[in-house]
């Protein structure tokens, strides 16, 4: 299994993602301030991951600091600058407010806590993922040829994936036999990242362009599109990698199931809707070059929002780990969220 964050002993390294699929290196980070870098450049991405990530940019700092005169409050605004380090995966603030709720108080004991929250972070999203293939993959018909964008697999979780461990695990499960991947610009994590995964799988996948989706669908060609999701409101909008919302629109014309499938930290309890979700707005550079190859004319004004949002409206069924919800998505994603911890999913 591919690791995208690997913890030792005093120190968490990050495989730098933005060298993909070329370069597979890792990012040794000793300091908060150099996760929250990794974060913010996307050498690591995906709400599940990042959050992980952050976790044990927590520990790495406190490590630092442990001695230090202001080591609590330094260790304080290291917090603060990694829960903010993305605002739209709720993931990150989610599992950071979690951890420094129930700190103790300092010194070897806080080290010590911290590293056993971020251990624990990384072994509970692992089981996650594989809970939500299994009820994701269920819901394919065998053969079907499903579509994704982005990257949702083991580079932006930890393990299978989130829509991508849904893919694995109805591959393995004859329910698959093609994968249309977006190439998802301006970052390109599907070219990049999940035709890599694929690739490495012996998945059959087929690499289009964003553009090419809907014509694919007006052939019929495809069956069922699976998303992740980096924000999910209580009434099933979900804000997600640029151009899901377009894709839920072509797939609502041509009648076709849309998935989002996503753990329950993605949900954010405290949004009744998807309007007071944060758009995260990127550099222009992203936009204008590949890889430092200008693409636009030097100073275009460019827009670039990393994320849009999907009304629940157009979402055929949210797939989490405590089960599925479709329909009335209030309701059905307060009953998931009341599964969590029970250890038996819902049917
Ligand atoms: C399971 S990852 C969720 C989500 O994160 C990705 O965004 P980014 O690559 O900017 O971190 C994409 O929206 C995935 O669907």
């Amino acid at each position: 299994m591919i690791e995208p964050i690997r913890p030792t002993a005093d120190a968490v390294e990050i495989l730098d993602q933005r060298a993909l699929p070329e370069r597979m290196r890792y990012i040794r980070c000793t300091r908060a301030d150099m996760v929250v870098d990794a974060i913010q450049s996307l050498a690591v991405r995906g709400a599940p991951a990042i959050a992980v990530a952050g976790l044990y940019g927590l520990w790495v700092e406190a490590l630092a600091l442990a001695g230090h005169t202001n080591g609590t409050d330094e260790l304080e605004a290291a917090k603060d600058r990694i829960r903010n380090a993305r605002p739209t995966a709720v993931n990150l603030a989610w599992a950071v407010d979690k951890v420094w709720a129930t700190r103790p108080g300092e010194g070897s004991a806080l080290v010590r806590y911290l590293r056993r929250e971020a251990d624990a972070l990384y072994q509970e999203e692992s089981l996650r993922n594989e809970r939500m293939a299994q009820f994701g993959a269920a819901l394919l018909p065998p053969s079907s040829r499903v579509l994704t964008h982005c990257n949702t697999g083991s580079l932006a979780t930890i393990g299978l994936g989130t829509a991508l461990g849904v893919i694995r695990q109805a591959y393995a499960d004859g329910r698959i036999d093609q994968v249309w991947v977006d190439e998802t610009r301006p970052l390109l994590q599907g070219s990049r990242l999940t035709a890599w995964e694929l690739v490495q799988d012996g998945i059959p996948a087929t690499l289009i362009t964003d553009s090419m989706a809907a014509s694919l669908m007006a052939q019929g060609k495809v069956d069922a599109v699976l998303v992740g999701a980096d924000r999910i409101a209580a009434n099933g909008d979900t804000a997600n990698k640029i151009g899901t919302y377009g894709l839920a629109v072509l797939a609502h014309f041509h009648h076709i199931p849309f998935y989002v499938v996503a753990p329950l930290s993605t949900i954010d309890r405290t949004l009744s809707s998807g309007n007071a979700i944060p758009i995260e707005e990127r550099a222009a550079h992203e936009v204008r070059e590949i890889r430092g190859q200008a693409i636009a004319p030097r100073d275009m004004p460019v827009f670039n929002p990393a994320f849009d949002v999907t009304p629940s409206s157009l979402i055929s069924a949210i797939v989490t780990d405590t089960g599925v919800a479709q329909g009335d998505f209030e309701t059905g994603i307060a009953k998931l969220l009341e599964q969590e911890g029970k250890g038996t999913p819902d049917a």
